[in-house]
């Protein structure tokens, strides 16, 4: 069965696969590991290798943002790697969403990454959705129609901010998988994260998975700050 420890993923946001190598090597506990776009810019796809040989699950954070034919193909690309879970924006529309599932799903079959949509950086507040982005909707009804888009096109799950959880497991459903950064225990500092929540609030309003970096990556003891999170979230 599944722990409370194996629902927290951590973030490889490090330069280089030796940096990644260390911190996967110092917290064996740690199930599920996130490599983004620093990780995979600098070192390519050998540290998804690394992970496997090391029995790690894998989400696959690259953020795919293009027009139909590109985000396919890029999904068909990444269906070689056999990661977890893998992202691309909501904001590609209704039809790169369906022709990228479609893609991944013909490439790799039942062994298929689960591609999840984010639907706003959890970075983002009211503010900027309103004045930068000039998107004149509130800001959970966004969030919660971008997760909707995804749903409609064949998307098993959607990545969102805790705040927004709740509304989104009521909408889109008890199957439908949730992956929350922006999760911050009350010891933590909030970075530029906009919107975030604490693991045991994420995982109370519906998050199936907490993506936790720099509490426990840029703490003086990254195994102890994990230990105490996954102990929060049990209380
Ligand atoms: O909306 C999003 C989507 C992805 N992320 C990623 O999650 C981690 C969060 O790291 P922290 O150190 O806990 O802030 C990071 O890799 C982001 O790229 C996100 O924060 N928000």
């Amino acid at each position: 069965m599944m722990s409370v420890c194996d629902r927290i993923i951590v973030p490889l946001d490090v330069p280089t696969q030796t940096d990644a190598l260390t911190l996967i090597d110092a917290l064996p506990e740690v199930s599920f590991w996130k490599v983004g776009l620093e990780l995979f810019v600098s070192s390519g796809p050998s540290i998804l290798s690394e992970l496997k040989t090391r029995q790690k699950r894998i989400f696959l954070d690259l953020k795919f943002h293009d027009i139909p034919n590109t985000v396919a193909g890029a999904c068909r690309s990444a269906a070689q790697y056999q990661v977890d879970l893998l992202t691309i924006h909501a904001t590609c529309g209704r039809r790169a969403l369906k022709d990228a599932h479609t893609a991944l799903v013909e490439t790799a079959g039942e062994q298929a990454p689960k591609l999840i949509a984010i639907t706003l950086l959890t970075s983002l507040n009211s503010r900027d959705l309103a004045f930068d982005l000039k998107i004149p909707v509130e800001l959970p009804e966004y969030a919660l129609q971008m997760a909707l888009l995804a749903k409609e096109s064949g998307l098993p799950g959607a990545v969102c901010s805790p705040h927004e959880a709740a509304q989104l497991r009521s909408v889109c459903g008890s199957e439908f998988l949730l992956v929350c950064p922006g999760v911050r225990p009350a010891w933590s500092e909030a970075g530029d994260q906009r919107r975030a929540m604490t693991p045991g609030e994420a995982i109370k309003a519906g998050a199936d998975y907490l993506v936790i970096g720099r509490p426990i990556t840029a703490s003086e003891d990254p195994g102890a700050a994990f230990q105490r999170i996954c102990e929060e979230i049990e209380g």
